[in-house]
C-alpha cells in the first residue's frame, strides 16, 4: 500500500458537474485530469499545435510534495496527444488553476471536449538540494562521460 497524504482541492466554478480526479485502480499512481472546457467550446488541436487546457482544479499540496502532470499513454498511442512540458510541475505553494499543456504530435486533428480525461496527476515527494560550492568534485569511474559514452546499444 502506498503512503497517503491529504491534499486540499478546490473545484473552480467552470468545473461544476465534472467528477473530481480519481485513481482508476487500486494501485494506480496517477489520477486522471479532465478538460474543463466550456460544453459548447470544444478544442480542435491541429497537428503540432499546443493548447493550455483548464482543469478547474486548484490544489494545496503539503510542503515537501509536488504534483506532476503527465501524459496518458492511450491518448499518446491512439492520437499522438502528449503533454508538451511533461512532466509539468505543480509546486506545493501554487494556488492557481492546474492547467495542462497539451500538444498534438499526431498527423490528424484531435477534438478535446469538456470532461475528457486528458492527462494524469502524480503526487510525489520532493527533495530540495542545498548547493555547496566546491573547487573539485569526488572522482568516479564514469567521470564526465555521457551522451552515449558507454556505447550505442
Ligand atoms: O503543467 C503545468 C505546469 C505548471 N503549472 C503551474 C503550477 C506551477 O507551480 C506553476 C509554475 O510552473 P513552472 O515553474 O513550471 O513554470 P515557469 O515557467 O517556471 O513559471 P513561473 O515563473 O511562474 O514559475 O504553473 C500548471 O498548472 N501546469
Amino acid at each position: 500500500m502506498a503512503p497517503e497524504i491529504e491534499v486540499a482541492v478546490q473545484q473552480l466554478p467552470h468545473g461544476a458537474g465534472l467528477p473530481l480526479p480519481e485513481y482508476q485502480s487500486a494501485d494506480a499512481a496517477g489520477m486522471d485530469l479532465r478538460a474543463a472546457l466550456a460544453e459548447h467550446e470544444p478544442l480542435t488541436l491541429r497537428p503540432m499545435a499546443r493548447a493550455l487546457v483548464p482543469t478547474a482544479l486548484a490544489i494545496a499540496l503539503p510542503p515537501g510534495y509536488e504534483a506532476q502532470v503527465r501524459p496518458r499513454s492511450g491518448l499518446a498511442y491512439r492520437h499522438g496527444i502528449s503533454v508538451l512540458n511533461a512532466p509539468g510541475t505543480i509546486d506545493a505553494d501554487y494556488r492557481g488553476e492546474v492547467q495542462v499543456l497539451l500538444v498534438n504530435l499526431g498527423g490528424e486533428n484531435v477534438l478535446i471536449e469538456r470532461g475528457m480525461r486528458i492527462a494524469q496527476l502524480v503526487v510525489a515527494p520532493v527533495t530540495r538540494a542545498q548547493l555547496r560550492l566546491v573547487e573539485a568534485l569526488p572522482e568516479t569511474q564514469r567521470g564526465a562521460g555521457g551522451f552515449g559514452s558507454t556505447g550505442g546499444t
